[in-house]
């Protein structure tokens, strides 16, 4: 069967002055199909989701979101078919989070139109069954990494677009909320068939959502603009740690033998 698109990049290079981050690179992210992008600080993970939302214009290849040219479409357009969680958010106004979490209702309302009734309902069931409803009225601007990291979550959750785009959505997680986001993401692909595209300094939540039986990619890439994708036990080898991180890594597997998780050891040092 052909598989559904939500969004596809083709020889894409983008580059800051001079310095080139990736080039020619291609991507394609599914309905119901989990990507993660993986690779050192610095190497163009953030850049690359910059590019693939229409912040950034890559000095070539063409990016098609749900089958349209991304450079053709409004910026509406693009929030309908994707939603983003950002890695920072600067906090100006005195918003409560139910109004922060509101704000991803906004693509779905015409141009001077005000949320209504429906959309402030949603915001609150999201709340209640994410058990959350404490924070509805906290001023946002005095939430903790951690929970701000919650709200952006919430916010991209009503925004009800098919594709969500998570940049490190799990870096100020305690460890039971990371599995709660896992969790989360577990569902929305599964049952909602949703694509989702993190990326994450983790790559044992690749091979948590792999050992569900989801359908996950890894995409992996380094400073030097090297790039290589495949499923997690293909790309998620101690070659590859030893070549992309510099570092010595061991994997451990579960009772039926699935790969469940790379342990650092130690820094590879070379030997001149
Ligand atoms: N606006 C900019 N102008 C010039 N260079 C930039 C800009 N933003 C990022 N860079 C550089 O581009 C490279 C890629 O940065 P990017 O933030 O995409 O990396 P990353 O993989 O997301 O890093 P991290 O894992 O640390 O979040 C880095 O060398 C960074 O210093």
């Amino acid at each position: 069967m052909e598989k559904e698109h939500l969004l596809e990049a083709r020889d894409l290079t983008f580059q800051y002055g001079e310095r080139v981050v990736f080039s020619d690179l291609s991507l394609e992210l599914e309905k119901g199909g989990i990507t993660c992008l993986l690779g050192p600080n610095g190497c163009g993970k953030t850049t690359l989701i910059d590019t693939l939302l229409g912040f950034h214009s890559p000095v070539k290849g063409v990016i098609e979101l749900g089958g349209r040219n991304l450079a053709e479409m409004k910026a509406r357009e693009i929030a309908r078919m994707a939603a983003y969680v950002p890695q920072t958010h600067e906090k100006h106004f005195p918003y409560s989070v139910a109004d922060v979490i509101l704000m991803g209702r906004t693509a779905h309302l015409g141009f001077f139109q005000a949320p209504g009734k429906e959309d402030r309902e949603m915001v609150r069931d999201l709340l209640e069954k994410t058990g959350r409803l404490s924070l509805a009225e906290r001023d946002y601007r005095e939430l903790s990494g951690g929970e701000t990291q919650i709200v952006l979550i919430l916010r991209a959750l009503v925004q009800e677009s098919p594709l969500i785009i998570m940049d490190e959505p799990t870096s100020h997680l305690d460890f039971k909320n990371e599995l709660v986001l896992l969790e989360m993401i577990h569902e929305l692909a599964e049952s909602r068939n949703r694509g989702v595209l993190m990326s994450t300094h983790s790559p044992n939540q690749a091979l948590f959502l792999a050992n569900r039986d989801l359908s996950v990619r890894v995409v992996l890439m380094d400073e030097s603009g090297r790039l290589i994708s495949g499923t997690p036990r293909e790309i998620l080898t101690v070659e590859n740690m030893a070549s992309f991180y510099g570092i010595k890594a061991v994997q451990l597997k579960n009772e039926e033998g699935n790969l469940t998780s790379l342990f650092p050891l130690e820094i590879i040092r070379s030997q001149t």
